[in-house]
C-alpha cells in the first residue's frame, strides 16, 4: 500500500502555515522517515494520512484513492498509529489494550486476546505482563505495547510519531534494532517521524529531511544524504560540517580500530571478505 502526498498544504485556523505545497511518494513495504526540527510540520503530515488533520489544499492518496472521500473511522482502523507516549488506555490491561481495534472491528474477545498474546511475543514482551496495567510497565515496555496495538488489526500502513522519543538512549537503541528486525519480516509501509537524524539513518530506507513549512531540504536513502548532502542545511543537520559522522582508522597495540570524531572506538575492521549483514535490503 503506497501513500501519495500531492501538493498538500495545511493552514491552521489561527493562520499558521504548517505545511506548504508538499509532495511525496511513500513506497509500499518500506520505511520512510520524516526528519526535521521541531515545528517543521512532521506531525501535521503524518496525521493527514489517517485524516486526523485535513489538508487545506492538495490530496493524500492511498493505493491511488483519495482518502478525503473515505470513511475516517474505517480508514483509521486499517492504519496502525503509534504515538510518543504510547497512548495506551490506562484502565485497560495490556492484553485488552492490544486487542482494542480488533474488538472494535467485531472480533470475538477470546480470539482477539489470543492474537494479542502472539503480538506480545512478536514485540518481545513476556506474556506474564498481559494482565498488568499500563502504569505498571517501563516506558520502553509501554512503547512495545503501543506497537503491538498498532499491529493488531494487521494494517499495511504503520504511522509512527516519535515512538521512541521518550525512552532513555540505551532502550531507544534497542527498540530501533528491534524495529529494523521486525520490519524485515513484516514489510509494512511505515511512515516514521523523528527529529533525531541518527534514528532516521538507523531506520529509514528513505529519509525526507524537512525544513519549516514542510519544505523538503533533501530526500533519498541514508547513503545518498550522507554521501551527497544537497546543501549546507543538510550537511549541518547531518553533523557533517562538524565532522560528527567522520570515522577514521587508528592503528594501535590491539590492531586497527575504527574510531569516531572524538577518537572513541566505533568498531573494528571486519576480516577482509566479510559482507555487510542485510546490505541487500537497504540502500
Ligand atoms: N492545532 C494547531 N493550531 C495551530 N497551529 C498548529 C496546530 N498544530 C500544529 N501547529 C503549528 O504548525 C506547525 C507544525 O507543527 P507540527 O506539530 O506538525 O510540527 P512537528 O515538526 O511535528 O513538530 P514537533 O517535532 O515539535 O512535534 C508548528 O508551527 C505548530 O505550532
Amino acid at each position: 500500500m503506497g501513500i501519495e502526498f500531492e501538493h498538500v498544504s495545511k493552514q491552521y485556523p489561527d493562520g499558521t502555515m504548517a505545511v506548504e505545497d508538499f509532495s511525496l511518494t511513500v513506497p509500499t513495504g518500506r520505511t520512510t522517515v520524516l526528519v526535521g526540527s521541531s515545528g517543521c510540520g512532521k506531525t501535521t503530515l503524518l496525521r493527514m494520512v489517517n485524516r486526523m488533520v485535513a489538508p487545506t489544499d492538495g490530496r493524500v492518496l492511498i493505493d491511488d484513492e483519495d482518502i478525503a472521500g473515505q470513511d475516517a473511522v474505517k480508514l483509521r482502523r486499517r492504519i496502525g498509529y503509534v504515538m510518543q507516549n504510547s497512548g495506551l488506555l490506562p484502565h485497560r490491561r495490556v492484553v485488552d489494550n492490544i486487542a482494542t481495534v480488533p474488538r472494535l472491528n467485531g472480533v470475538a474477545k477470546r480470539e482477539a486476546q489470543a492474537k494479542a498474546l502472539e503480538l506480545m511475543d512478536l514485540v518481545g514482551l513476556d506474556r506474564a505482563m498481559a494482565h498488568r496495567w499500563p502504569a505498571q510497565l517501563s516506558g520502553g515496555q509501554q512503547q512495545r505495547v503501543g506497537v503491538a496495538r498498532a499491529l493488531a488489526s494487521d494494517p499495511n500502513i504503520l504511522l509512527m510519531d516519535e515512538p521512541f522519543g521518550a525512552v532513555d538512549p540505551l532502550v531507544r537503541a534497542e527498540l530501533q534494532a528491534w524495529m529494523r528486525k521486525i520490519q524485515q519480516d513484516l514489510h509494512k509501509t511505515v511512515l516514521f517521524v523523528t527529529h533525531d537524524i541518527a534514528e532516521a539513518i538507523a531506520l529509514g530506507d528513505q529519509i525526507v529531511l524537512l525544513q519549516k513549512g514542510g519544505q523538503v531540504a533533501q530526500s533519498g536513502t541514508p547513503a545518498e544524504l550522507v554521501a551527497n548532502p544537497a546543501n549546507d542545511f543538510v550537511a549541518s543537520f547531518l553533523g557533517l560540517d562538524r565532522g560528527e559522522l567522520d570515522l577514521h582508522l587508528q592503528e594501535g597495540p590491539h590492531g586497527t580500530l575504527v574510531v569516531d570524531s572524538l577518537g572513541r572506538p566505533a568498531g573494528r575492521l571486519a576480516p577482509s571478505g566479510a559482507s555487510v549483514p542485510g546490505s541487500g535490503g537497504r540502500g
